[in-house]
């Protein structure tokens, strides 16, 4: 889908999706309870109904796991999949199958999985990989700086097994507020987990032989990441400002951030219950540690793009291993529609210039990329054309439907 947004101040109430980060964790631990507790989740997104759809396919003795293009799913379900099953194929399409799963593979091969690679096609999906063989305890040792998720995988699987395990971290450990939210989820399922810490390096000592143990019925919080779109837009906006409701400021979720980040470039924001209310202001440029908060930089360099002086986003390599580069992708993004953005091997610097232009641009396949260049309409003197809209499905169907509801307006060409 290619769409014409229209430069325009965007006002009004929008209430935060369900987080699919939160999502996921709530339905994996679900599923791996003996009495599966009501997961409510007010919104859903392809990515959320990948993590259904494979979690059902555990119920088979050989799964077929189609992660689709979540991250997320393939990298927390395989060591899970392979704690309960001696095999199990796994697809996934877009840019999933390249994107990288080798520490963890490495560390399951160690412990008694045998990795099968295919690629053949599968419908519209590809197979990534399939495995033999029971994951077995013992010490599996993975960097912190290529993805939080494989922690994520293992702190979920490695309960289940007979004997304990630990999950050593060999270097500082960067997405630290993601594994921290996969600790608080299995701390409600009764999961015991005990924690080293060596210079930012974590160890996990994980005791065996545990079962998940439901605390009741659960709901999935709004989402940080992608409340963060409408935070920069009110800024960006009017005086009247845009509310965003449903959002917990003492969620587990490191996106978070962006309410400290904000007010540190100069936005306006006031924080009640649980809500916020963003009102327009001037902002200036920062430096930005990515590390801890990877999704929120695309939203950052359209923030960045008009504020005074120069933003520094730095330690954001990592960004090249998502959806789509997303340091090369905004880069291409933000120059089309007239921003002076320089990208760096690991980061980005942006200098900000009164107003953009306006353009055609990619989105790259990549739902935060689509969002962040529909924000940056808000700034521009001259549309913003966006090809392949619809990637917004895999954590935001719903973002067209709220940006006209904030008085966006776009239009299908
Ligand atoms: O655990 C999670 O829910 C996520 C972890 C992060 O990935 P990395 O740890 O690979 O940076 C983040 O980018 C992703 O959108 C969601
Ligand atoms: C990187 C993301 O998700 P995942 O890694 O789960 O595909 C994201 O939502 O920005």
């Amino acid at each position: 889908m290619k769409i014409e947004i229209i430069p325009q101040p965007l006002v009004g109430s929008v209430k935060a999706v369900a987080s699919k980060s939160h999502a996921h964790r709530l339905l994996i631990a679900a599923a791996l309870s003996k009495r599966t507790p009501a997961i409510s989740i007010d919104t859903t997104s392809q990515d959320i109904e990948a993590t259904r759809a494979c979690l059902l396919q555990l119920k088979k003795d050989h799964p077929v796991l189609d992660c689709k293009e979540s991250g997320s799913t393939l990298r927390f379900l395989l060591p899970v999949t392979m704690a309960l099953k001696e095999r199990a194929l796994f697809l996934g399409c877009g840019r999933l199958p390249q994107r990288p799963i080798s520490p963890l593979k490495e560390e399951m091969e160690a412990h008694g999985c045998k990795f099968i690679n295919k690629h053949r096609k599968k419908g519209n999906s590809a197979e990534i990989c399939e495995i033999q063989g029971r994951l077995q305890a013992g010490v599996f040792t993975l960097p912190g700086n290529v993805s939080s998720q494989y922690i994520t995988g293992l702190l979920y699987a490695l309960p289940l097994l007979e004997s304990g395990s630990q999950i050593r971290i060999t270097t500082p450990l960067e997405s630290r507020g993601y594994v921290d939210l996969t600790l608080d989820v299995l701390k409600q399922f009764h999961i015991e987990v005990y924690i080293e810490e060596k210079e930012g390096c974590p160890t996990y000592k994980i005791p065996g032989g545990q079962k998940y143990l439901p605390p009741g019925d659960l709901a999935a919080e709004g989402d940080w990441s992608n409340i963060a779109f409408w935070i920069i837009a009110g800024i960006l906006s009017s005086d009247s400002g845009i509310i965003c409701n449903g959002i917990n400021p003492r969620s587990m979720q490191g996106d978070r951030e962006i309410l400290n980040l904000a007010r540190r470039m100069g936005g306006n924001l006031t924080v009640k219950g649980n809500s916020v209310l963003s009102m327009a202001n001037t902002l200036s440029g920062i430096h930005v540690d990515a590390s801890p908060i990877p999704d929120l930089v695309p939203i950052l360099a359209v923030a960045a793009s008009t504020a005074k002086g120069t933003t520094r986003i730095h330690n954001a390599h990592r960004l090249r291993i998502k959806e789509s580069d997303r340091l090369a992708s905004m880069y291409d993004c933000l120059s089309r529609v007239g921003a002076k953005i320089t990208e760096e091997p690991g980061g980005l610097i942006v200098e900000g210039v009164p107003r953009l232009k306006g353009g055609t641009v990619s989105g790259y396949n990549d739902h935060r990329i689509v969002m962040a260049m529909t924000v940056a309409s808000i700034v521009s003197e001259a549309p913003i054309i966006i090809e392949g809209a619809e990637a917004v499905n895999k954590s935001y169907p719903t973002f067209f439907e709220d940006f006209e509801a904030l008085g966006g307006e776009y239009h299908v060409l």
